[in-house]
């Protein structure tokens, strides 16, 4: 199985540093979401590891080999990097036979890619005509078309309608399923969360995790409780004993920090306090990515004065 390696890989353009001395491998068999803030240097990296640019110094390569050496790349690896590059007076037929005839891929695969991204009804019309959700679809076309063991996304849900989303993370868990190498980049972090195993995260071009995603959330957002009494003073009484701080909510919740609903429920239930709900506060995937980038995002929005 082919993973892509990325070894103390160096991009300056100038005097900035795109890419900083970053080393991390993408393995087979599941999804790994590329994160970082706009500039991070995401698309510097997979543009590096497809041979599109050159680097500064260190290494990309693919099952140990450069890009650039692996013959009919199609074949080994598929890649969506800017969905605008099909030529748009092709049609999407024509433009995936072109590919399939010079990456010799054998031509029955144009139409089994055409109807795994639900664009067989529309392969007849030029490019031009297509939206910018039916342009993705037809760059994860091409991506797909060589069968290849490891796949590169960049920001595939671009443009897809709530249908085409589902779609996209149904695709990608199938390919990770067949033991496929994917990285796919995004900005979207609910996204991300419902299709990523792993997650490699980027700040100013350095690599600030490289993590499994559960353990990259649960390090990073405390677990919380949520819960709801008609006895609000015998509840706070009874958590204050046990030295748990909450905090209430407009709407009558409470959420009570650092803590388990396992021993939320009995703390409650020793102490008599009747319960209307009790509940873990799921912590999510954009708490923890903002936690750790807070620092680190280049062009971080002003605070509007109010
Ligand atoms: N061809 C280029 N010439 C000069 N600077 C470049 C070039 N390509 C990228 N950069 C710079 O490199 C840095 C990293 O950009 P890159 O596009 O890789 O980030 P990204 O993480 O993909 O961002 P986004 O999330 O906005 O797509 C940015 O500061 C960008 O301005």
């Amino acid at each position: 199985m082919t993973s892509i390696e990325v070894q103390a890989l160096t991009k300056e353009y100038g005097t900035s540093r795109a890419v900083a001395d970053l080393t991390f491998t993408v393995l087979p068999g599941r999804v790994t979401g590329f994160l970082g803030p706009n500039g991070a240097g995401k698309s510097t990296t997979m543009r590096l590891v497809l041979g599109l640019d050159r680097p500064t110094s260190g290494t990309a390569t693919i099952g140990g080999r450069a890009y650039a050496t692996l013959n009919e790349p199609l074949r080994h690896v598929g890649a969506l990097l800017d969905a605008q590059a099909a030529h748009g007076s092709r049609t999407a037929r024509d433009h995936l036979r072109a590919l399939a005839v010079s990456n010799r891929v054998a031509v029955r695969r144009v139409d089994e890619v055409l109807e795994e991204t639900g664009l067989t009804s529309v392969a007849r019309r030029r490019v031009k005509t297509y939206s910018l959700g039916m342009r993705q679809r037809l760059g994860i076309a091409a991506a797909l078309l060589g069968d290849p063991e490891v796949v590169m996304l960049d920001e595939p849900s671009n443009g897809l309608d709530p249908e085409g989303i589902i779609w996209i993370r149904a695709l990608l868990r199938r390919l990770a399923g067949e033991g496929r190498t994917v990285l796919v980049s995004s900005h979207l972090m609910n996204e991300t969360a419902s299709f990523a195993d792993h997650l490699v995260v980027l700040g100013r071009g350095r690599l600030l995790a490289d993590t499994p995603m559960r353990e990259f959330i649960d390090a990073r957002v405390e677990p919380r409780v949520r819960v709801r009494t008609t006895d609000v003073t015998a509840l706070k009484a009874a958590l204050d004993r046990h030295g748990h701080d909450a905090v209430e909510h407009e709407d009558g919740h409470w959420t009570v920090r650092h803590a388990r609903v396992d021993d939320i429920g009995r703390i409650a239930s020793q102490a008599g306090v009747p319960l209307l709900e009790l509940a873990a506060e799921e912590a999510t995937l954009e708490q923890a990515y903002l936690d750790l980038t807070a620092s680190e995002t280049e062009f971080t929005a002003q605070r509007q004065e109010a």
